[in-house]
C-alpha cells in the first residue's frame, strides 16, 4: 500500500481558474431528482426517461466512468478511489529521497541540572507516530435506499462502499532535515476566525521539529511579488500570543502575482515549506505551486489549511472559523428578533456570508430557534405571488405578529440587478439581496395597506473579524499541528481536514473541484425547515 501511494498520483490537476457561480446546473439535477449528488465530484447516477439508471461521468473522471451493469464496478470504483485519494509525496519526483529518523517527539525530559541549549532530550523509546497505511473512512452511513432522506449513493441500489481516506498525523520517518527547512506561512482570500490559531501552531509545530527559519508572507500570495512587503520572521515568542485576537497577523489580500512568479519567488528566497491558509481560490494557487514545484524540480512541501467561514470546502466536516461565525451570527439575529418583537408589525431581516453555500445561514438559523423564514442559494425562492415570501411574511404578522427573515448573500441572485463586477481574485460580485428583501417587504406592506415596521440587520464582516471559539480553537491547532506533520513526512499538494472526527491529509484538487453546497435533501436542511416552519417559496 505504501509504495502505491508513494507512486501513483492524482490525475486532477489544478485548472488555470476555477468556474465561480457556476452551480446552476448541478442544483437544478439535485431538485429534479431529488437525489444527492455523490459528494465526490466524479460519478452522478440519474434515473433516466425510460426508468433506467444510467452514469454521468465529470471532466475530471471521464476516462474513468463506472458502468453499474459491470459486476466488477465496485472494486473498480475503490481502485479510482484509492488513485483519486492518494496524496502525493516527493517521493513522486525525487525516487531517490532520503527519510530519516523524526525529530518530533512528543515525550521530552525537562532539564534539571544541565543546560540543553540544543533544545530537550527526547526519550528515544516512546513515539507517537502514525502509520503511513492507516485510513479513515469518509462516508459512515449505509444507505439502505436511494431514496433515505440526505442519502448519498454511488450506484441505483444505494451500495456500501468503504472509502478511505489518508490519516494526518506525525510520521516516523521524515524528509526534511529541520536545519535545511526554510518554511513560509501566508493567508490569502477573506478574513476567518482562527487564521491566528493556525499560525501559531504551525509555528510551535515546526520548532518543535527543530526548524529555526520560520517566516510569515505579508497580505496573501501578493507579499511574494511586491517589493515593498518583507518577510516576517517567525517564532514561538513572537507567535505566543495572536490567537487572542481576531483577524491574521501577516495579513490577507485577494489578486496577486502569477503562480510562476510566485515559485520564482519562493526559489530566491529559499522556501522549501510553503503553508497555505486560504478557501477555495487559494487552495487552488496552493496546487498550482506545488505543481509547478515539480514541474521545476524543486523539493518543496506545499500544504494547505482550508480556511473559510462559508464552510464550503468538501468532504470534511468543517472548515475552521464556521462554528465561531455560526456564533457570532447569533448576536445579529437576536437582535433583529429583538427589534421586531418589540415593534408593531416588526419584520427583521438579516443578511449573513456565504456566497455559493448557505451554511452559515442555515446552521445560524437552526442555533438561533429566532428565524422563521432561512433563505439560501441552493434552494431558489419567489418573493412574489401565492406562494412567495412576502405572502408567508403577510401570514406571519397576521398570526403572530411579527417575523425574522435570515437570508445568505448568495442567495436569490436571480432577483437582484447583476453587478458585472468581479473582484481582484475573480470572484463574480454579488447584487445586494438584503437591501432587495427589505425594500421589496416595505412596498409590499404599503401596497396591500398594513403597516410593517422593517429593519435590516448586515453584520458581514462582524462574524469574521472576530477571535475563534474554544471549539474552533481546538480545530485550528490540530490542523496546524497536522500540517507541519504532513509537510515533514514528505506529502505535498494536499490540505488537512476532520472527517467523521479524524484528522485526514486529502489530495487539494479533490476538495476544491467545486464548492461545497447545502443539500436540500439533507437531513440538516430538513431540520432548519421543521424549525423555522417555513413553507417551499416556489
Ligand atoms: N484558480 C486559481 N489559480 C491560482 N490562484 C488562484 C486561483 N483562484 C484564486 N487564486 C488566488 O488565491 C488567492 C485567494 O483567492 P480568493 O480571493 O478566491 O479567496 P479564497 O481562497 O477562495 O478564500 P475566500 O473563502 O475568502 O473567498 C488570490 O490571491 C487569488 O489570486
Ligand atoms: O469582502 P471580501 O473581503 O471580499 O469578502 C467577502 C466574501 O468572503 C467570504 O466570507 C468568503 O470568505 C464570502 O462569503 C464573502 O462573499
Ligand atoms: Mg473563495
Amino acid at each position: 500500500m505504501e509504495t502505491l501511494s508513494h507512486t501513483i498520483t492524482t490525475s486532477a490537476s489544478a485548472k488555470p481558474r476555477l468556474p465561480r457561480n457556476d452551480n446552476v446546473h448541478r442544483r437544478l439535477l439535485r431538485f429534479r431528482h431529488g437525489f444527492s449528488s455523490l459528494n465526490l465530484g466524479t460519478l452522478r447516477s440519474q434515473r433516466s426517461s425510460s426508468g433506467f439508471f444510467k452514469v454521468e461521468c465529470s471532466q475530471q473522471s471521464s476516462k474513468n466512468c463506472i458502468d453499474f451493469t459491470d459486476p466488477d464496478w465496485k472494486s473498480k470504483f475503490q481502485q479510482d478511489f484509492e488513485r483519486r485519494f492518494n496524496i502525493p509525496h516527493i517521493t513522486d519526483t525525487f525516487p531517490d529521497a532520503h527519510s530519516f529518523p523524526s525529530t518530533f517527539c512528543l515525550r521530552m525530559r525537562t532539564p534539571v541540572t544541565e543546560d540543553f541549549a540544543e533544545g530537550y532530550p527526547s526519550d528515544e523509546e516512546w513515539h507517537g507516530y502514525i502509520n503511513n497505511n492507516d485510513r479513515v473512512l469518509l462516508k459512515v452511513i449505509h444507505y439502505s435506499s436511494p431514496t433515505s432522506a440526505g442519502a448519498e449513493c454511488i450506484d441505483p441500489n444505494c451500495t456500501w462502499v468503504e472509502q478511505w481516506v489518508h490519516r494526518a498525523g506525525p510520521r516516523e520517518k521524515i524528509y526534511f532535515k529541520p536545519e535545511e527547512v526554510k518554511a513560509a506561512i501566508v493567508t490569502c482570500g477573506g478574513l476567518c476566525p482562527g487564521l491566528n490559531d493556525v499560525i501559531r501552531q504551525i509555528v510551535v509545530t515546526l520548532e518543535i521539529y527543530g526548524v529555526k527559519n520560520i517566516v510569515g508572507i505579508p497580505f496573501g500570495y501578493r507579499g511574494f511579488s511586491d517589493k515593498g512587503l518583507a518577510e516576517m520572521p517567525l517564532s514561538r515568542k513572537v507567535v505566543q500570543n495572536i490567537h487572542l485576537s481576531g483577524g491574521s497577523l501577516l495579513g490577507v489580500s485577494r489578486g496577486g502575482p502569477s503562480v510562476s512568479d510566485i515559485v520564482s519567488s519562493m526559489e530566491e528566497r529559499g522556501i522549501n515549506m510553503l503553508f497555505v491558509l486560504g478557501g477555495n481560490g487559494t487552495h487552488a494557487g496552493a496546487n498550482a505551486i506545488h505543481d509547478e514545484c515539480r514541474k521545476r524540480k524543486l523539493k518543496v512541501a506545499v500544504v494547505g489549511v482550508p480556511k473559510t467561514i462559508d464552510n464550503d470546502i468538501l468532504l470534511m466536516d468543517k472548515t475552521f472559523g464556521f462554528d465561531t461565525a455560526v456564533e457570532e451570527a447569533q448576536r445579529a439575529i437576536n437582535s433583529a428578533y429583538i427589534e421586531a418583537h418589540s415593534a408593531y408589525h416588526g419584520i427583521g431581516v438579516v443578511k449573513l456570508m456565504g456566497r455559493s453555500s448557505g451554511f452559515i445561514a442555515m446552521q445560524s438559523s437552526l442555533a438561533s430557534g429566532q428565524v422563521d423564514i432561512c433563505l439560501i442559494p441552493e434552494v431558489p425562492f419567489n418573493l412574489h405571488g401565492p406562494h412567495g415570501v412576502l405572502r408567508h411574511l403577510k401570514y406571519l404578522i397576521e398570526t403572530k405578529g411579527s417575523a425574522v427573515v435570515c437570508v445568505a448573500e448568495g442567495a436569490g441572485q436571480n432577483l437582484v440587478e447583476k453587478t458585472n463586477a468581479t473582484d481582484a481574485s475573480g470572484n463574480i460580485v454579488l447584487g445586494d439581496i438584503g437591501v432587495r428583501i427589505q425594500q421589496e417587504t416595505k412596498k409590499y406592506f404599503k401596497e396591500i395597506g398594513i403597516p410593517a415596521d422593517v429593519k435590516y440587520i448586515d453584520p458581514t464582516y462582524m462574524i469574521r473579524a472576530c477571535r475563534a471559539n474554544a471549539s474552533d480553537g481546538i480545530l485550528c491547532t490540530v490542523l496546524g499541528q497536522n500540517a507541519v506533520h504532513g509537510a515533514f513526512a514528505g506529502y505535498s499538494g494536499i490540505t488537512v481536514g476532520i472527517c467523521n472526527t479524524h484528522y485526514v491529509y486529502f489530495p487539494i484538487p479533490e476538495v476544491i473541484s467545486h464548492p461545497r453546497e447545502v443539500d436540500p435533501n439533507s437531513r440538516m436542511w430538513h431540520r432548519c425547515l421543521t424549525s423555522t416552519g417555513q413553507p417551499d417559496f416556489i
